[in-house]
C-alpha cells in the first residue's frame, strides 16, 4: 500500500496548475447517456474517480476513449447494452447514482445499486428519487437497488428540493432535458458544477434557463446531439493549493484559478491575514510576513464556504493565533481529520457538528491515517508546516480527487514523496 511522506518545510514559491473539476467531470460524463452522438470533454482531470465512472459507463454499453495525456475524454452512447448500474462499481463511488436520471430519460428504465453511506455521513438519495418521481417516474427499492421506470417517458413537473442537494439537482436536470414539457426545479443547488453541466447540456441542444440561481427551468426536447465541452476549473483543488503558501508562508500562483469560484473561502483567507489576488493567469496567494489569525467558519451550499474545503481550512487554523470555531452544516460526520491532526499536536475539541480549534505554535510530524479524500489532503497540508516527518497512510482516498499531488507541491518547493509498502 502506498503512503505519502511529507517533511516540514519553509516558504513555498512558484506556480501550480489547477485541473478540471472532479465533481463537474463526474456529472458531465453520465450526460453522454442522454444522446447517441459523441460527447467530448476537454480539461478532464486524471483521477481514479474518473476511471471508475468510465468503467461504469462502459458497463452500460457506452464507449469511452481517453487521449494519452488523459485530459480529453470522448464518450459515445450510440447504443446502450444495459440499464443496470451494478453494486460492484457503484460501491466504489457515490457519484455513480448520477447515471439514474439520464438512463431513465433515455431508456425509460434504470436499475441502480443504492450507493450506501460513507465515512463523512449517511448520504441518502431520497431527493434524487423524489425529484424524478415528480417527472412521473416510478421507483421501487428492492435487493439494494433502485428500480426506476417511466414506460411512457418522463413528463415535465415542478419539484422544490426541501434541502439543497448538488447530486439530486444534477440528476433531475439531466433527466428533465428529455422529459415532455417544462420542468421547474426550485431551491436547486447553485454550485459552479451545476452551471457547467447546464452549459454542456445546452451545447448538446437542451433548453435550460436559470442555472446558478435557485430556480432552474428546463423545456424538454425530443433528442440531444453531440458536443465538445471544457470541464470547469476544480475550485476545491484550487482552494487546497491556495492553502499551501498560507500554511507554509511564501507565494504561489494557482494557474487557471478564479476567485469567483471560491469567493466565501477567499473572504476567510483575508480575515486570517492571507493575501489573495486574481492575476491574468490565475490566483496568487501569499503570506510573506505576519502570522495566521483565527477565524470562524461555517460550511454552506454555494456560494457559502464549501464543506469540501473544511478539513484543509482546519489544517491552517491549527497554527493560527487564537481560537477558531468550525461548524460543519452539510455532512454529519466530517471531522475525522481532527483526531489525526491532534496526533500532530493540534488542539481541537469536537462536539457534534462543531470543532473548536485553539491555535498552537507548531505541529509535529507523525504517522497519520487518511480517512477520506479531503481529510487526506488536510494531513498533507498540516505535514508541510510540521516539524519533522509526517507519513500519510491510505492515500488511495487522495488519488480519487488529486492528480500528481507530489509533483504539484514538489514543484513549489515542498518536501513530499510517495512511497510503497509502508
Ligand atoms: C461528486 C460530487 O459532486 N460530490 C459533491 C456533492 O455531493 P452530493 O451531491 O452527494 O451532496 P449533496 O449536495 O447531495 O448533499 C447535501 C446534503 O443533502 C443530503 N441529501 C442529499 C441527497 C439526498 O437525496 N438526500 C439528502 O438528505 C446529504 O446527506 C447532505 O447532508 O456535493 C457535496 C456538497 O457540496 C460535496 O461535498 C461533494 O463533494
Ligand atoms: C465528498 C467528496 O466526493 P464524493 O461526493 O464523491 O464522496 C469530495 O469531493 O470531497
Amino acid at each position: 500500500m502506498e503512503s505519502i511522506i511529507v517533511r516540514g518545510n519553509g516558504a513555498l514559491s512558484g506556480q501550480i496548475p489547477i485541473a478540471g473539476a472532479k465533481n463537474a467531470c463526474l456529472t458531465l460524463m453520465p450526460a453522454t447517456l442522454l444522446s447517441d452522438e459523441p460527447l467530448t470533454l476537454t480539461n478532464a482531470p486524471r483521477l481514479s474517480d474518473i476511471r471508475t465512472m468510465t468503467e461504469l459507463l462502459q458497463s452500460l454499453g457506452a464507449e469511452v476513449s481517453t487521449t494519452q495525456d488523459g485530459q480529453v475524454l470522448v464518450l459515445s452512447s450510440q447504443k446502450l447494452s444495459s440499464t443496470r448500474a451494478d453494486y460492484d462499481i457503484v460501491r466504489k463511488m457515490r457519484a455513480s447514482i448520477l447515471v439514474l436520471g439520464p438512463l431513465l430519460a433515455r431508456e425509460g428504465r434504470a436499475e441502480v445499486s443504492l450507493p450506501g453511506g460513507c465515512a463523512i455521513g449517511a448520504r441518502p438519495v431520497d431527493l434524487h428519487l423524489r425529484a424524478l418521481e415528480a417527472m412521473g417516474a416510478e421507483m421501487e427499492l428492492r435487493d439494494g437497488y433502485v428500480h426506476a421506470s417511466a414506460p411512457g417517458g418522463l413528463k415535465g413537473g415542478v419539484f422544490e428540493f426541501p434541502t439543497v442537494s448538488v447530486g439530486a439537482t444534477e440528476n433531475a436536470l439531466m433527466a428533465a432535458t428529455l422529459a415532455k414539457g417544462t420542468t421547474v426545479l426550485k431551491n436547486a443547488a447553485r454550485e459552479p458544477e451545476i452551471v457547467d453541466l447546464a452549459q454542456c447540456l445546452r451545447r448538446m441542444g437542451a433548453r435550460i434557463a436559470g442555472e446558478g440561481s435557485r430556480t432552474i427551468t428546463i423545456e424538454g426536447v425530443d433528442r440531444l446531439g453531440g458536443a465538445t465541452h471544457p470541464v470547469v476549473t476544480d475550485r476545491i483543488e484550487l482552494g487546497t493549493y491556495m492553502l499551501a503558501p498560507a500554511i507554509c508562508g511564501g507565494e504561489v500562483e494557482c494557474l487557471g484559478g478564479r476567485i469567483d469560484l471560491v469567493g466565501a473561502f477567499c473572504e476567510k483567507l483575508d480575515a486570517a491575514g492571507i493575501s489573495v489576488a486574481q492575476t491574468g493567469a490565475g490566483v496568487k496567494v501569499s503570506r510573506t510576513n505576519g502570522g495566521i489569525r483565527a477565524v470562524d467558519v461555517t460550511t454552506e451550499p454555494f456560494p457559502g464556504f464549501p464543506t469540501d474545503l473544511q478539513a484543509q481550512m482546519m489544517a491552517l487554523l491549527c497554527m493560527a493565533e487564537g481560537t477558531s470555531v468550525l461548524e460543519e452544516k452539510i455532512f454529519e460526520n466530517r471531522f475525522m481529520h481532527a483526531p489525526e491532526l491532534m496526533r500532530m499536536g493540534a488542539d481541537i475539541d469536537v462536539s457534534g457538528g462543531t470543532a473548536t480549534v485553539r491555535g498552537v505554535e507548531r505541529l509535529k510530524g507523525a504517522p497519520v491515517m487518511a480517512t477520506d479524500l479531503r481529510a487526506s489532503v488536510s494531513l498533507i497540508l498540516a505535514g508541510l508546516a510540521a516539524e519533522g516527518e509526517t507519513i500519510v497512510n491510505r492515500v488511495y482516498h487522495l488519488d480519487r480527487g488529486y492528480e500528481r499531488v507530489e509533483e504539484k507541491l514538489g514543484n513549489v518547493g515542498a518536501h513530499i514523496e510517495r512511497v510503497s509498502g509502508q
